[in-house]
């Protein structure tokens, strides 16, 4: 855990950076990139998360948890995987966020150029490019103030002045994104509200962006309020990073999504629009 000197000493980077790091200055690491065509039209490179024909087939084991899965994902949209329990939807989630490896099958982000053409070949999706928030995200806090909660794991010896300006200002970008920035660091996190919990937990994964934003059942177990609370913060979210959830609360999660699949039982995955609410 940080010392309170370390963590002492990272308050002072924030501080420094706290006014510039505004949301508009956020938003300008976007990785879409504009240029003016020759006509004044605005043309765009974009980038597709794709999983292609993955399948897995647990260690020591007989059968295929999941088959032939395909799927894609536009940068900065929704994507939603629903369907039964015991279908295989964590078990999907767990490889693309590299915790378990496909059998088969390849997990990738691929660049387009404005007219949709490929933008050189897919790269492998590497897992330090993938945030993922499990399910009760809470329980797994281990710091008694926010700051070393969100701190953990960085470097703690003779970290230059740059690369501490330089985190503190992803730091800051990170509670922007999430709404955390009026709150104290030193703050226990255990005494937060559900939804403000949350918040930090996906504070944590965003301080590097990822390519992929992984959420386990991100409503689980939140009042009313906080559930409307985070489908706000996600929808603002969404215009950062590109997101994809596992949920049965598909009410809630409906006006967020741009794309949806139902996990089959035997492990197959289809494009598939949510059922009538
Ligand atoms: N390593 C493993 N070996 C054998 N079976 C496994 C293994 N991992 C998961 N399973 C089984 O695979 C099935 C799919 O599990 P998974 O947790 O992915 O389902 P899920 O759709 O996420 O369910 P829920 O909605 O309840 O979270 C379950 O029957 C589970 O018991």
């Amino acid at each position: 855990m940080a010392s309170s000197a370390f963590a002492s000493s990272w308050s002072l980077s924030l501080l420094k950076l706290q006014d510039q790091a505004s949301p508009a200055t956020a938003k300008s690491s976007t990785r879409l990139r504009f240029r003016e065509g020759g006509l004044g039209r605005i043309c765009c490179d974009h980038s597709c998360f794709e999983a292609k024909s993955v399948g897995y087939r647990p260690p020591g084991t007989q059968f295929n948890l999941l088959k032939d899965v395909s799927f894609s994902l536009p940068e900065k949209s929704f994507g939603l995987i629903f369907g039964q329990s015991g279908s295989g939807k964590t078990t999907l989630l767990q490889l693309l966020a590299g915790l378990n490896k496909p059998t088969s099958g390849s997990i990738c982000i691929q660049r387009y150029g404005d007219s949709g053409e490929h933008k050189g070949p897919p790269e492998h999706l590497s897992p330090e490019k993938v945030g993922i928030v499990f399910q009760f995200p809470e329980r797994y806090f281990i710091a008694d103030n926010v700051l070393d909660e969100i701190t953990f794991g960085w470097p703690r010896q003779k970290v230059s002045i740059q690369l501490k300006e330089q985190l503190a200002f992803k730091l800051q970008r990170a509670f922007n994104w999430v709404g955390l920035d009026r709150i104290s660091l030193d703050k226990d996190p255990h005494s937060l509200s559900g939804g403000y919990k949350r918040r930090l937990a996906l504070a944590i994964q965003l301080v590097e962006v990822p390519d992929l934003l992984i959420l386990d059942e991100p409503l689980a177990g939140l009042d009313w309020k906080a559930r409307a609370d985070v489908v706000k913060l996600l929808k603002h979210l969404k215009r950062e990073v590109t997101i994809l959830v596992v949920s049965h609360d598909l009410r809630e999660l409906a006006s967020l999504v741009d794309r949806s699949w139902r996990m089959e039982m035997g492990g197959t995955l289809r494009e598939d629009s949510l059922p009538p609410l």
